[in-house]
Parts: C-alpha cells; structure tokens; sequence
C-alpha cells in the first residue's frame, strides 16, 4: 500500500503539489492522470522519497524515506537513473548484492530480459542502448526485488507497442499477485483497459477521485478533458 496524506511541496515560490491525499491499494492498479505542470512528477519524486515535503508517505506502513520503506519498493523513474559504464547485466548483479537477494537472481533476472527483449544486451554498456532498452531495463531492475508496491512515472513514453503490451501485462500480474501498482502517465487510452483507480490532478490539487467500478463503463477520458477544461492529455 501507497498512502500519501496531505502532501505539499513548494519550489521557491510555487505550490507544485498542494495538500493531497491518495491511496494505491494492493491488488490494484492505481493511476495519476494530470495535464502538463499539474504536479505529478512532484508527487511521484515526493513518494519515491527524492524531495523534501510536508505531509506523510508511508509504504505498507513505513515512513517512506526508511530503509524498511525501500526494501520493499520498486520505482521507475521517467528517465531512467542507470550507470552507462556498466552493462544490464552488472546492474543487475549490483542490486542483488544491495539487496542481498538468493541465488535465483540470476534465472529471475534472465526470465524479466528475455521477456522484454533486452536479454541479448545484457552485456553491452547502458551508453549503447536504445532510449527503449533503457526504459525496459529500468523496468525490469526494479521487478528484481520483488517490491510489494511499484511506483512508474510515465513507464510507456518511448516503448514500442510490443513492450507496451508487455508492461501491461506485468502490471496485470504485479496485481494479480497482490501488490499495489502506481502509474503516472499522459497517455489514457493505453492504460485504459487495465486501471482500476484514477486520481486526476490539475493546477497541484487533486480534483477527482474514481474507480472503474464508479465509472460504470463511462469514458475516463471524456472526463479528464471535462475536469481540466481541454487541457493535453
Ligand atoms: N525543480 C523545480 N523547480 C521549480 N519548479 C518546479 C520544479 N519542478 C517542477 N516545478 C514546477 O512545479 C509544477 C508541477 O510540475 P511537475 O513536473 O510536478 O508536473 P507534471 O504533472 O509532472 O508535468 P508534466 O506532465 O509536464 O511532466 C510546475 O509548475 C513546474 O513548473
């Protein structure tokens, strides 16, 4: 579980995020809509623990800045945070080391690449990789530890329809298997079939609240467009 209460950040002068709240639940796919400027990057770095902010963040009940908290979190960021001097496979051997994972790293992390066809560049430095491949490595580090809660910040900018398709269905299996998935992303139509709570944000504030269920088969783009007034999604 994600529970952010009352969370706001200023910079400088400007309230990015302004006193919200929200939950992604386990066995859910919770979803950030929002415009451009509406405050979802903020949110996303408040909760990944990158920023300073009033509030509180809790993940499954820690404090989100503890090593407890971050054990059990996975997060991707929009643009990937990787060493370029090393290859795939090498991060993957790092995180292993830091996390202090089994032995079965090294089939688990073979099962992720092959299924997002980076396997083949597992040995090839990050500086020699596609936009794309840095995007699925990103994905695919972040499963290596099994987190109980994930958090993607635009995960599908950039992927090909097949990986988006392959990501889908990793955030079907990530909630199938009880854990709560939090994705922020522009892109509607895409996540459409798979999310089942939506927060949209605008101008810092979160102004709605709904689930699939509240929806009752209703257009959740129709209504982004209506509650921000024609603002690009
Ligand atoms: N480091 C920063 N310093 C000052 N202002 C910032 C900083 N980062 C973001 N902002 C401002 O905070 C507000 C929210 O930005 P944020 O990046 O969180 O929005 P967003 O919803 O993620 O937008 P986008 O969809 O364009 O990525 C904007 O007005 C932005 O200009």
């Amino acid at each position: 579980m994600i529970s952010v209460k009352n969370l706001t950040k200023e910079y400088k002068k400007i309230k990015a995020v302004d006193n919200i709240s929200l939950t992604a639940k386990p066995g859910e796919i919770t979803i950030l809509l929002g415009p451009n400027g509406a405050g979802k990057s903020t949110t996303i770095k408040s909760i990944a623990g990158l920023l300073k902010f009033e509030g509180e963040i809790t993940i499954c009940e820690f404090p989100n800045k503890t090593i407890d908290a971050k054990r059990i979190f996975g997060y991707i960021p929009e643009t990937p945070a990787l060493y370029e001097l090393l290859t795939p496979w090498e991060h993957a051997e790092f995180i292993a080391k830091a996390y202090k994972l089994n032995n079965d790293w090294k089939d688990k992390i073979k099962v992720i690449f092959e299924r997002l066809e980076i396997y083949d560049k597992k040995d090839k430095y990050v500086r020699e990789l596609s936009k794309g491949m840095t995007q699925k490595l990103s994905i695919a580090l972040a499963l290596l530890t099994d987190p109980k809660a994930v958090l993607f910040d635009e995960p599908l900018v950039g992927l090909d329809p097949k990986a988006i398709n392959e990501v889908l269905s990793i955030f079907e299996e990530l909630k199938a298997s009880g854990k709560s998935v939090f994705v922020s992303t522009h892109i509607i139509d895409t996540i459409n079939d798979v999310w089942d709570r939506a927060y949209i944000m605008n101008k810092g504030k979160i102004i709605c609240e709904v689930t699939k269920d509240q929806l009752e088969g209703g257009d959740l783009k129709k209504m982004f467009f209506e509650l921000t007034e024609g603002a690009e999604a």
